[in-house]
This record gives C-alpha cells, structure tokens and sequence, in this order.
C-alpha cells in the first residue's frame, strides 16, 4: 500500500494490515461494547481532566480528519484518575464521523453507530514525550465521547467556525477552543486496553469510552462534512466514513466505571 492509507476501498482498513500487521493484534481498536458483558469495578476511580484552553495550538486538517493540537511541555491540560495511574498530558483532539448519521462513530454500543466520535489523546508523563510513550503499553490514554444528533452544540460551534480556513488538507489555522466544555455532564465510562485505530495501530492505549454522548445538530454533522481529505487543487475527496470498524475482543475485559 505505497499511497498511504486513508479510508478509500484499495488503502481503507480492510488494507491496513499489509503494511502494519499489528492491525490483526491481540489489543486492537475500535471494539463493540456490550454494556451487560462490561464489569463493574468499584475500585475504578472517576476520571479527573483540568483542561486549560490557553495551551491550545490551532486546527490542523491532516487528511484524515482534524486535530487540535496541544502545548503539551507543562501539566496544564491533563488526565488523572480513571483507570490510569499518574498524569497523563493532553496532546491532541480529534473526530471520526460518518456520511450519514446512521455511521461515524468507531466504538459502538450493542452494534450501534453514533453519527461521530471525539478522541482526546493523552500520554504519560513517566516517559519522556509524547513518541516515547506511543509505543509503550501504558503509554496512551484515549478518552471517548460519543456525539447523537440533537441541539446545537455551542462548544463544538467554537471548533466548527474555523472550519472555512481548514477545507483541504494540510491547511491549519488558530482557534482557542476549550476542551473542557466538549466532556458530558456524567463521566461514567468504560475502559479497556487497546490501540490507536489509524496506523501505526500502535497497542498502547488505555481506552476510557464515556457512557454519556453530548449533543451535535444536524446542521454541525453537514459542516464536519464539508472538509475534504484531498488537498488543494486535488480532485475533491469529502472527508467522510474516517472511522475504523469494531476489531476483535480476543478475550480482553471491559470494565464499567457504574453499575
Ligand atoms: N483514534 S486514535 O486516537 O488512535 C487517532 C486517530 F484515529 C487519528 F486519526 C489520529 S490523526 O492524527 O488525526 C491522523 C492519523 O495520525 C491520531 N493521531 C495520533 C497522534 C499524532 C500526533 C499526536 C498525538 C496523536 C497518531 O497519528 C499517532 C499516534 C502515535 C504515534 C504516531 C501517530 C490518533 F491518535
Ligand atoms: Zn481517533
């Protein structure tokens, strides 16, 4: 698969595991979750994020999705508590949706898709940066938030306003979004261990789902799909379906935060 990967039929997922095999791995990424089979561990601690939007870098269109990017050299944005131990810092945010509402989301719950997924990603502070810690197995922790179609989110508005400047790829402009008003009023989630669900697929993340989605309009889910995975003066490619499929369980247990 010389020309990258991406989500098209000849470099999409079903072709990742040509040029990473870890794709077939035992700790892989996205997975179905079956909240009756998930188990309640009353020893979970709940999850604490301080969120500082001053940190916050800019949008990038990466030809995959987008990400907001993190000043991630100080404890200023960070993860605590959760199933982690130690600090882990925010690095990065960023979407996975669908063409339609009826798809988007990578996790699913008893086989249902959400129209639209947000990871934060955030690595721990006992290794030294950010690559250091992507391929250890406690080096990541991906908090999932599932967004259903409903009112207008006014914090995902922010992140949304800027997308005219981010069209193609490789365009970044500058946005101080804050993360902190992107996270659902309940925090109860489950966790597992998995991977990162693009290539490098590297198995290295702590995975913290939030039972709780937030809200997104229809309006908002038409503008997360006016960005384009193709780059200026590209034939255009809608950026849509940038999702991977649920992966295999192999035997991992999910644990529920709630009962
Ligand atoms: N669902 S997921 O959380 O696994 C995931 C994605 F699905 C995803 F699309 C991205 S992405 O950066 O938007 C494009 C692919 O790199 C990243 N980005 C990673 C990343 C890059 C820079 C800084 C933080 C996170 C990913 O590109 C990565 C992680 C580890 C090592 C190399 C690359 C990611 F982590
Ligand atoms: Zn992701």
């Amino acid at each position: 698969m010389s020309h990258g990967w991406g989500y098209g039929a000849n470099n999409g997922p079903e072709k990742w595991g040509e040029d990473f095999p870890v794709a077939n791995g035992p700790r892989q990424s996205p997975i179905n979750i079956v909240p009756k089979e998930a188990q309640y561990d009353s020893t979970l601690k709940s999850l604490k994020l301080k969120y500082d939007p001053s940190n916050a870098n800019g949008i990038l269109n990466n030809g995959h999705s987008f990400q907001v990017d993190y000043e991630d050299d100080a404890n200023s944005s960070i993860l605590t508590g959760g199933p982690i131990s130690g600090t882990y810092r925010l690095k990065q945010f960023h979407f996975h949706w669908g063409a339609c509402d009826g798809k988007g989301s990578e996790h699913t719950v008893n086989g249902i898709k959400f129209p639209c997924e947000l990871h934060l990603v955030h690595w721990n502070t006992k290794y030294p940066s950010f690559g250091e810690a992507a391929s250890k197995p406690d080096g990541l922790a991906v908090v999932g938030v599932f967004l259903k179609i409903g009112d207008a989110n006014p914090s995902l508005q922010k992140v949304l306003d800027a997308f005219n400047n981010i069209k193609t790829k490789g365009k970044q402009t500058f946005s101080r979004c804050s993360t902190f008003y992107l996270l659902p009023g309940c925090l109860d989630y489950w966790t597992y261990d998995g991977s990162l669900t693009t290539p490098p697929l590297l198995e290295s993340v702590t995975w913290i789902v939030c039972k709780e989605p937030i809200s997104v309009s229809c309006e908002q889910m038409a503008k997360f799909r006016s960005l384009l995975f193709s780059a200026e003066g590209e034939p255009e490619c809608c950026m849509v379906d940038n999702y991977r499929p649920p992966q295999p369980l192999k035997g991992r247990p999910v644990r529920a935060s709630f009962q």
